[in-house]
C-alpha cells in the first residue's frame, strides 16, 4: 500500500467530480478553505465512534437523517428547526417504543455535493448539465448556473457553519427540552400522528415520575447529542477540511463528524476510497445493487485494517425488490471477516420512481416494506440491523407518496420542493419511526 496523505487521492481515478475551467483561481479557493478554522473538533469525532461502536454492539440505535441536497437557500432558521425537530422526535419514537438510545446524526452542516447517473439532465424540455449540489454548480435552469463555480466551496463552508453553529446553540440552549411542549409540536399544516401524542405524553409522564424520585437531571434533559455527516463526494473541499492532530498523531476531516462513501464511488482503486481511508473519522459506505461480497471484503481491510469498532457503518440500499436476494450473501462475506461493523439501512435510494409527470418519486409502503426485510433478513443471519439512514425534512413537501396522509402522485406538484431525491416529510418520518420502533422490537 502506498504512503497516504491528504492529497495522496489525487494518483488515483476520481469518479463525479467537476472539471473546474480556470485551476489558479480553484487553488485560492482551496487555500483560504485550508486556513479557515474546523467545523467540528476531534474530541467530538471520537465520541462519535464511541457511540457507533455502541449501536454495532446492540447497545444503541443509529438514526441518520436529512436532505438529499441541502440548499444555500435554506440556511434558514426555520428550515433548521424543522429539520432538527423532526429528528428529535423520531428519536423520542425509536427510544421510547424501540427500547435504545438513539444516536441522532444529520445529513445536514455540509451535504451539497450529489453524485449524479446522468451528466445532463432535461429541465422543462431543455438539455443541461446535471445539477450537482449546490457545493458545485447552481440549481436554476440555465447553463451559466450550471458551470462549476469553485467559489461555492467556500459558500458552502460558510453556510455549513451558520448552520451548524445554529444547531449547536439550538441543542445546548434546551430546545430538546422535553419539559418544553410547544418545542416539541409537529410544524403545522402537517397532519396528525396520534401516536406521537400518546407517546409524548407517556414520556413526560414517566419523566415526572423519575424526576418525583430525584433520578433525573435537569441538566442531562436539556443536552443532547447531535452530529453532523454528509457524502465526501467533491475531494478538493474535503482535502482542504483535512486537518493533522498531533495528540493523536492522525489525521481527521474536521468538516464533519462523519462521512460516508456512495454507492457510485466505492472503487477499491479509486480516490474516495484512497481519501478516506486515511482520516480518522467514522466512515459510511453504501452498499447496493453492484456490490459483490469479495469486493466488500477488501473495501472493509482497506478502510478498517485495525478492525476497530465504530469506525465503519455499512449502509444497505438495495430495493424493496431486491434486498431478500442481495443482502444475505454480503451479510456472510462480511461475518467472515470478523470486521465489527454496524449496519444500517437506507430505503430510500433503491426504491426511486418516477411519477406520471415526470417527478422523482418513492412510495412510503416500498421504504417500509425494504426496512422491514432488513430486520427480518439481519434476525435470520444471526446479525442486527443498528441504524437507518433516511432522506426527509421537517417541512410539509409532497415528494414521497403514501403515509396516513395518503399522497398520492397528482399531490406530487403541491410541494415539491427538493433540489435532488423526494425526502419523507415530517409527519411521514414520524410515522415511519414508530413503525421502525415495531420492527425494533422485533
Ligand atoms: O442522492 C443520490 C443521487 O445523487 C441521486 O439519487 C442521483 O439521482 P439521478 O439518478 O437523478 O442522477
Ligand atoms: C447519493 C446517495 O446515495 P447512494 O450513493 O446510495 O446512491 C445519497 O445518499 O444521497
Ligand atoms: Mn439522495
Amino acid at each position: 500500500m502506498t504512503p497516504w496523505n491528504p492529497h495522496s487521492w489525487q494518483r488515483f481515478p476520481a469518479q463525479q467530480q467537476p472539471v473546474y475551467d480556470n485551476p489558479s483561481e480553484l487553488e485560492g479557493f482551496l487555500a483560504r478553505l485550508r486556513r479557515m478554522p474546523p467545523l467540528v473538533v476531534p474530541e467530538e469525532v471520537v465520541r462519535l465512534r464511541s457511540l457507533l461502536a455502541e449501536a454495532a454492539a446492540g447497545r444503541r440505535f443509529l438514526l441518520q437523517g436529512g436532505d438529499c441536497a441541502e440548499q444555500f437557500k435554506d440556511c434558514t432558521p426555520e428550515a433548521i428547526e424543522g429539520k432538527l425537530r423532526v429528528l428529535l422526535q423520531m428519536s423520542v419514537a425509536l427510544t421510547h417504543g424501540g427500547r435504545k438510545p438513539v444516536v441522532r446524526v444529520g445529513r445536514i452542516a455540509g451535504q451539497f455535493a450529489k453524485p449524479r447517473s446522468k451528466p445532463t439532465e432535461m429541465v422543462r424540455g431543455q438539455e443541461l448539465p446535471s445539477y450537482r449540489g449546490d457545493l458545485v454548480n447552481g440549481l436554476e435552469a440555465d447553463p451559466a448556473a450550471r458551470r462549476p463555480d469553485p467559489g461555492r466551496m467556500l459558500e458552502a463552508y460558510f453556510h455549513a457553519s451558520a448552520t451548524l453553529n445554529h444547531l449547536r446553540a439550538l441543542t445546548a440552549g434546551g430546545f430538546a427540552d422535553l419539559h418544553h411542549p410547544e418545542r416539541w409540536e409537529l410544524p403545522g399544516g402537517s397532519g396528525e400522528v396520534p401516536a406521537y401524542r400518546r407517546t409524548l405524553d407517556q414520556v413526560r409522564e414517566s419523566l415526572d415520575f423519575l424526576e418525583a424520585l430525584g433520578g433525573v437531571q435537569r441538566d442531562v434533559l436539556e443536552r443532547i447529542d447531535f452530529f453532523t455527516s454528509h457524502e465526501a463526494l467533491l475531494l478538493p473541499y474535503e482535502e482542504a477540511l483535512t486537518r493533522w492532530i498531533g495528540e493523536d498523531a492522525s489525521y481527521y476531516n474536521l468538516g464533519a463528524h462523519t462521512l460516508w462513501v456512495g454507492e457510485r464511488t466505492r472503487q477499491l482503486d479509486g480516490a474516495h476510497v484512497e481519501y478516506l481511508r486515511g482520516i480518522r473519522n467514522p466512515i459510511g459506505v453504501k452498499v447496493g445493487p453492484s456490490a459483490n461480497p469479495d469486493h466488500l471484503a477488501q473495501l472493509l481491510d482497506r478502510l478498517d485494517p485495525q478492525r476497530e469498532p465504530g469506525r465503519i457503518t455499512l449502509i444497505s440500499r438495495f430495493g424493496a425488490a431486491k434486498i431478500r436476494e442481495a443482502l444475505p450473501p454480503l451479510l456472510k462475506a462480511v461475518q467472515a471477516t470478523d470486521h465489527p461493523v454496524l449496519w444500517s439501512c437506507d430505503p430510500m435510494h433503491g426504491n426511486g420512481t418516477e411519477s406520471a409527470a415526470g417527478l422523482k418519486t418513492r412510495e412510503f409502503g416500498a421504504i417500509l416494506s425494504e426496512l422491514r426485510q432488513a430486520f427480518e433478513i439481519h434476525r435470520a443471519h444471526g446479525s442486527h440491523l443498528g441504524g437507518v439512514h433516511i432522506e426527509l425534512t421537517g417541512e410539509a413537501v409532497t415528494e414521497c407518496t403514501g403515509g396516513t396522509e395518503g399522497l398520492s402522485e397528482e399531490d406530487l406538484a403541491k410541494a415539491y420542493e427538493t433540489g435532488c431525491d423526494p425526502r419523507l416529510n415530517g409527519t411521514q418520518s414520524l410515522e415511519m419511526a414508530f413503525l421502525i420502533a415495531e420492527m425494533m422490537r422485533g
